[in-house]
């Protein structure tokens, strides 16, 4: 593994008598797309939000880029890239305005046009946030995490409810984000796009991490534990039907 750019060790979170984070450890490397994986409920979100220094930790120690949350969640918040929700993005504004917004809340200076061009939304510059698409609000969502250059994004579950084109599409829009040199740390509950779009993945259940490994190798591991389907798989899925027959292209740009 590169050298980590995020380092969790011990992590606890207790919200009164409940303990929803149970002692968690994990690194992420440098340029590493790793997923948090998991059922409702599991932690996903409350991991995400302690190290993006948005919740508070019970106990644990988080290091971000060398930075120790403890001492300095402030540098944290500088070479973060946080998705904002939906409520910030003041339904008055245009999405160059709102990212002119945050550009100067962040001081930088920032290409709105850009912007919009690397999640492709140049045609919607004059548009507001709540007359996109939503596979739209999820690409303007991702585009705001990086007006401050980050160094890590942070996506929680970014492609829930999109169709399967705009999944795939915001796949490519991730791959290419960290194609720049851009650490990507999501939560998902889906299992393809873990498979497809994750170097590494940590599988977590009631707070814990039960297995992290290449995707290819927990499948690997199971496989060699005996395990075997129960039924004959079939070449193609009704996703890729869906795929074939309605075409990759996508309609909502
Ligand atoms: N502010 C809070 N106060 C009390 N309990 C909370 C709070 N936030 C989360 N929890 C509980 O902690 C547990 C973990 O929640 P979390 O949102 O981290 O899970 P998750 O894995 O992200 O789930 P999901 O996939 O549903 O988003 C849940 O049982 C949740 O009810």
């Amino acid at each position: 593994m590169n050298r980590p750019i995020i380092s969790v060790q011990n992590l606890v979170k207790r919200y009164g008598d409940f303990t929803a984070v149970d002692g968690i450890s994990f690194e992420v490397a440098h340029g590493e797309i790793f997923g948090l994986l998991g059922p409702n409920g599991a932690g996903k979100t409350t991991t995400l939000e302690i190290i993006e220094t948005l919740r508070e930790k019970t106990s644990g120690t988080v290091i971000v880029d060398g930075i120790d949350l403890d001492k300095h969640p402030n540098k944290i918040k500088e070479i973060i890239g946080v998705q904002l929700q939906a409520a910030g993005y003041y339904p008055m504004l245009s999405l160059v305005q709102i990212i002119d917004l945050f550009a100067g809340l962040y001081n930088r200076s920032v290409d709105p046009y850009a912007l919009l061009d690397t999640v492709n939304l140049r045609e919607k510059s004059k548009n507001k946030y709540k007359e996109l698409s939503g596979g739209q609000k999820q690409r303007f969502s991702i585009a705001t995490t990086l007006i401050n250059e980050p160094k890590i994004i942070f996506l929680d579950e970014p492609t829930t409810g999109l169709d399967p084109q705009a999944r795939r599409n915001l796949w490519d829009l991730i791959r290419n984000v960290r194609d720049r040199g851009t650490t990507v740390l999501l939560t998902t509950h889906y299992m393809d796009e873990a498979e497809e779009l994750c170097e590494r993945v940590a599988i977590v259940d009631s707070g814990k991490i039960v297995s992290l490994d290449t995707p290819a190798g927990l499948i690997d591991k199971l496989i060699a534990s005996g395990f075997e389907r129960k039924k004959e798989v079939k070449a193609a899925s009704l996703e890729d039907v869906f795929i074939a027959t309605t075409g990759k292209e996508y309609r909502d740009s």
